[in-house]
């Protein structure tokens, strides 16, 4: 058995225990908690990542529910552990919940919340960010300049790719996928080509609509597609930005194949989840094409990188910063408290996960309903009629 876990303890003498395997930004969360007579765990062990055991040890004999991380691994073992001490709810700090066992949850009846909505902008800039600061080679060029190597302006210095006029391809146009989308092609008049498995409407509209506004005043106007293979985006594009959730259909959805299918000077952004990308097909694609640029947030194995990824230069490498903005992280970590609170107060969930703004609102009380519950159906929760 681990050791027992460094804890900071809130309102001691609450009914409902909830336990936080982290320290989450701001404060809001926490006293959305005590208000509705919780005693509020946070873990504040100096360990980045806990393991099973650690976890298993901070949920003990009796918890009401647990605020998770996309790191832990939620599945049967820790899903059995809240169970017996009587907890039914869990939530990641997150959206994705690829790192979540969802059938193992449903056994033992606990719900299982994310925090949808409130990282779709942050973390589109993120990958927008990206897009450009591959482009145009901005950290290859600061490394230059810190380096000393910079005497004077040259023709040919850190030639990188204008984006206007050329064509952004987006692979999961769902919330993050279509923000970032919308950002692309109205910032830099690109062309949109989409994969998805369901047609984005709204975004389709919206670049026509910007497409005449723009042919409206004498400029060529953007244009749309939806793809009716990956293949096509892979083709088209220059530059292609991942945004699908990670299951086993995603799984290695960017390999050698579908790397060898892209322009050489294509520019290829992952801000989804690390094992969407074949990375040792990446590292092997990026050393045979030099003017190919990779932009990534997440790693395969991560915290690691592939052997051979840290030592190219047409490889830019932020460490899974894309939600790491301070309102969204704040609301993330609201979101999440709510839904582990909804589900012990007996609370409804929430009818539509992608408009969750009411329960951001600091100046009111939130909604009495789970924000998103991803199981809602499976366990038959009532929804919200609010
Ligand atoms: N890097 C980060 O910090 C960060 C931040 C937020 C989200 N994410 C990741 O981004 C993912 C997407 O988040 P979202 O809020 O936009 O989710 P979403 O559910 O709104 O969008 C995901 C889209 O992927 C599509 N999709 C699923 N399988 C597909 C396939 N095989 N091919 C093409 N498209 C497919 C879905 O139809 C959906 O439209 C999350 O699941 C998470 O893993 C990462
Ligand atoms: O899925 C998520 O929410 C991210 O990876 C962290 O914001």
């Amino acid at each position: 058995m681990a050791k027992p876990v460094s804890i900071e303890v809130w309102n001691p003498n609450g009914k409902y225990r909830v336990v936080s395997t982290k320290p989450m930004p701001g404060t809001r969360w926490i006293n959305l908690l005590i208000q509705q007579d919780c005693r509020v765990e946070i873990c504040t062990q100096k360990k980045t990542i806990l393991s099973v055991e650690d976890i298993i040890a901070l949920i003990g004999d009796k918890c009401d529910g647990v605020i998770g991380q996309l790191t832990e691994d939620w599945g049967e073992e820790l899903f059995s552990a809240l169970s017996r001490a009587g907890g039914k709810a869990f939530s990641n700090m997150a959206v994705g919940y690829n790192n979540v066992d969802v059938n193992a949850a449903n056994k033992y009846g606990v719900a299982v919340g994310n925090t949808p909505g409130v990282l779709t902008e942050t973390t589109a800039e993120l990958a927008a960010s990206l897009s450009l600061a591959a482009a145009r080679r901005i950290v290859e060029a600061d490394e230059f300049m810190r380096a000393g190597l910079y005497d004077g302006w040259l023709p040919h210095l850190f030639v990188g790719n204008l984006l206007k006029g050329q064509t952004v391809g987006v692979i999961g146009a769902g919330r993050i996928g279509s923000a970032y989308a919308r950002m692309m092609v109205e910032g830099f008049k690109m062309n949109l080509i989409y994969y998805d498995l369901y047609q984005s409407t709204r975004l389709e509209k919206f670049v026509t609509a910007y497409g005449e506004f723009l042919k409206a005043n004498g400029e060529k106007p953007v244009t749309w597609k939806r793809a009716a293979s990956m293949e096509e985006v892979l083709v088209e594009a220059d530059v292609i930005s991942l945004h699908p959730v990670l299951d086993k259909t995603t799984y290695h959805l960017v390999n050698k194949e579908s790397l060898s299918k892209m322009k050489k000077e294509a520019i290829l952004i992952n801000c989804s989840r690390g094992p969407v990308v074949d990375e040792v097909a990446l590292v092997e694609h990026l050393r045979e094409n030099p003017m190919f640029r990779v932009g990534l947030d997440v790693f395969e194995d991560e915290p690691y990188m592939k052997p051979g990824l840290a030592e190219m230069k047409n490889a830019i490498v932020v460490p899974h910063i894309a939600s790491a903005s301070k309102w969204t992280r704040e609301g993330m970590a609201t979101l999440a408290a709510l839904n582990v609170l909804g589900k012990i107060k007996g609370y409804p969930v929430w009818s539509d996960p992608n408009k969750v703004e009411p329960f951001l609102n600091e100046n009111a009380p939130p909604p009495a309903a789970s924000p998103s519950i991803v199981n809602a159906k499976a366990l038959s929760l009532p929804v919200s009629k609010l």
